[in-house]
């Protein structure tokens, strides 16, 4: 297993409340999940640190074993391999839940998705599926997992939220909240100017130039 840097808990908490998009916009780095993960249920938002697993398609063994290795504050980051299978339920979101687990985030399916909704547990998956999985590969949690253009490591930042996901690496962790925070400082300001009556053309400096340097008769 690899080493990551450990990121705090305050600075944890306040990637998660500069929310997705902000953090995307001001880290510059390609750290956004696929849109195809979405909330499911009412809890929207989270924030935790990554532990990967990797899943053969249709078996959710691999789940079970992660959970016997996840502390408390980890969000669990399933790449499921496709597959039209619910690799997770309310027995895992319980499961789970005892052991502090954050969240979980898979690109696969989930089921008993009202039961998870009531529990209160984030959970971004890919689809929601009834039909059920073997439990045959002993894989548990990995190093890292890629899903869409992001790679994410044990440890990496995650937050969702009703926008998306995105995975910061723990070595950009405080670069990427102090640009977030800028960014979100530069917002507020341009929202002011809007409320005065200012447009984003001027604000952003959008207006198309006149000169096109030919000349006009
Ligand atoms: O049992 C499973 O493998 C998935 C599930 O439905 C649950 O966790 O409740
Ligand atoms: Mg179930």
């Amino acid at each position: 297993m690899t080493t990551r840097p450990a990121v705090d808990d305050d600075v944890l908490t306040a990637l998660g409340d500069l929310g997705s998009a902000t953090l995307l916009e001001a880290s510059g780095l390609p750290i956004d999940l696929p849109s195809r993960l979405r909330p499911v249920g009412a809890r929207l938002t989270l924030a935790g640190r990554a532990l990967p697993v990797q899943a053969a398609e249709g078996d959710n063994l691999p789940l079970h074993l992660a959970l016997e290795q996840a502390r408390a504050g980890d969000v669990l980051v399933v790449n499921a391999a496709g597959g039209d299978h619910g690799y997770w339920g309310e027995v895992l979101t319980v499961a789970a839940q005892v052991r502090g687990v954050h969240g979980l985030v898979i690109d696969g399916g989930v089921r008993d998705t009202e039961a998870i909704a009531e529990l209160g547990f984030p959970v971004f998956a890919s689809a929601i599926a009834i039909r059920g999985t073997s439990k045959r590969d002993a894989r548990g949690a990995v190093d890292e997992v890629v899903l869409g253009r992001t790679r994410v490591r044990r440890g990496d930042v995650i937050v969702g939220d009703a926008d998306g996901v995105v995975a910061i690496p723990a070595d950009r962790a405080v670069r990427v909240l102090a640009a977030g925070r800028a960014r979100q400082t530069a917002e507020a300001g341009y929202l002011d100017r809007l409320r005065a009556g200012e447009l984003t053309l001027d604000i952003y400096d959008l207006r198309p130039t006149t000169e096109s340097g030919d000349d006009v008769d």
